[in-house]
């Protein structure tokens, strides 16, 4: 058992919090100033605090607060040096956070899935962390880049899955239009994104193979690929993640100036 702390038990912190519950490994402690918010979690974790010091005494500390509130919670931790802070925060780098601690500092960016051991995370680290190896062992799959890969990993699956929820939602509301009941449609868009994902990252074969294995000669895929080829889907979809990596570069200028 690996004792961890979250600090911030909003969206992505009581996906963590609940994700490692279901993994059963690790001893969660969770600490937030909002006292509705530790209620929500508590039934995912052993411990819930308001005591700074409390919190502060995990093997491995777990920043899940908004990047603005970062440098207020790093200058109440007291951390030592053979402890771990994990940092999630968008645009935050692990230089300013090595400035306001001890601790052996791990920067992440994890994703709202985690909450069903589903994430997809990015891990910059000078040296492997066993623990937070292990973290994200148990929630999802992780891949390490540098971290000057952080700010498009933000996009891609940090924001991510706001792009997929926007896209499985228009296949939702056409298939609606088209007569299917609401719920329905939900299941069966939502089970397709999932059944998607699973295939690629469990197939050899290559995205083009695959969209080429479900259009049937002159079946019914291919026409409505006609139509997202004819599109610009693709740019489109390339300017929002754009758009997203953009605001986290700028994210981290504003800590580069402190
Ligand atoms: N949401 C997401 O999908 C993802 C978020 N992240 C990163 O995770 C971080 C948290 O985001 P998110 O969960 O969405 O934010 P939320 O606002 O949902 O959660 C933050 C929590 O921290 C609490 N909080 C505020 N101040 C303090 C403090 N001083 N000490 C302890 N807790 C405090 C907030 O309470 P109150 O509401 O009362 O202010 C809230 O409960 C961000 O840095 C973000 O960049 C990374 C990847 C994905
Ligand atoms: O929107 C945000 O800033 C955070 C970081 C990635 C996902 N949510």
């Amino acid at each position: 058992m690996v004792d961890v702390t979250i600090i911030g038990c909003g969206n992505l912190g009581s996906a963590l919090i609940t994700g490692l519950a279901k993994a059963g490994n690790h001893d969660v402690t969770a600490y937030d100033i909002d006292e509705s918010a530790l209620e929500r979690v508590a039934s995912y974790c052993e411990r819930t605090t308001s005591d700074i010091e409390e919190a502060a005494t995990s093997e491995v500390v777990v920043v899940a607060v908004k990047p603005d509130i970062v440098e207020t919670v790093l200058e109440s931790l007291e951390l030592s040096a053979d402890q771990t802070l994990v940092t999630v925060a968008a645009g935050v780098p692990i230089d300013f956070v090595n400035a306001h601690t001890d601790a052996t500092v791990v920067r992440i960016m994890p994703n709202l899935a985690a909450e069903t051991a589903d994430m997809a995370a990015a891990v910059a680290w000078d040296e492997v962390d066993e623990g937070v190896r292990a973290l994200l062992a148990d929630l999802g799959e992780f891949v390490e880049i540098d971290e000057e890969h952080m700010d498009v990993a933000t996009a891609l699956n940090g924001s991510g899955p706001a792009f997929v929820f926007y896209f499985l939602q228009a296949m939702k509301r056409a298939a609606v239009e088209e007569g299917l009941d609401d719920e329905d449609a939900e299941v069966l868009a939502a089970q397709t994104v999932k059944g998607a994902a699973e295939t690629v990252l469990r197939s050899d074969r290559s995205v083009d193979e695959l969209i080429d294995a479900v259009c049937s000669p002159n079946g019914t895929t291919i026409e409505g690929m006609e139509v997202l080829w004819d599109s610009d889907l693709e740019a489109e979809t390339g300017d929002a993640l754009a758009a997203a990596a953009r605001r986290s570069r700028e994210l981290a200028e504003e800590f580069e100036h402190d």
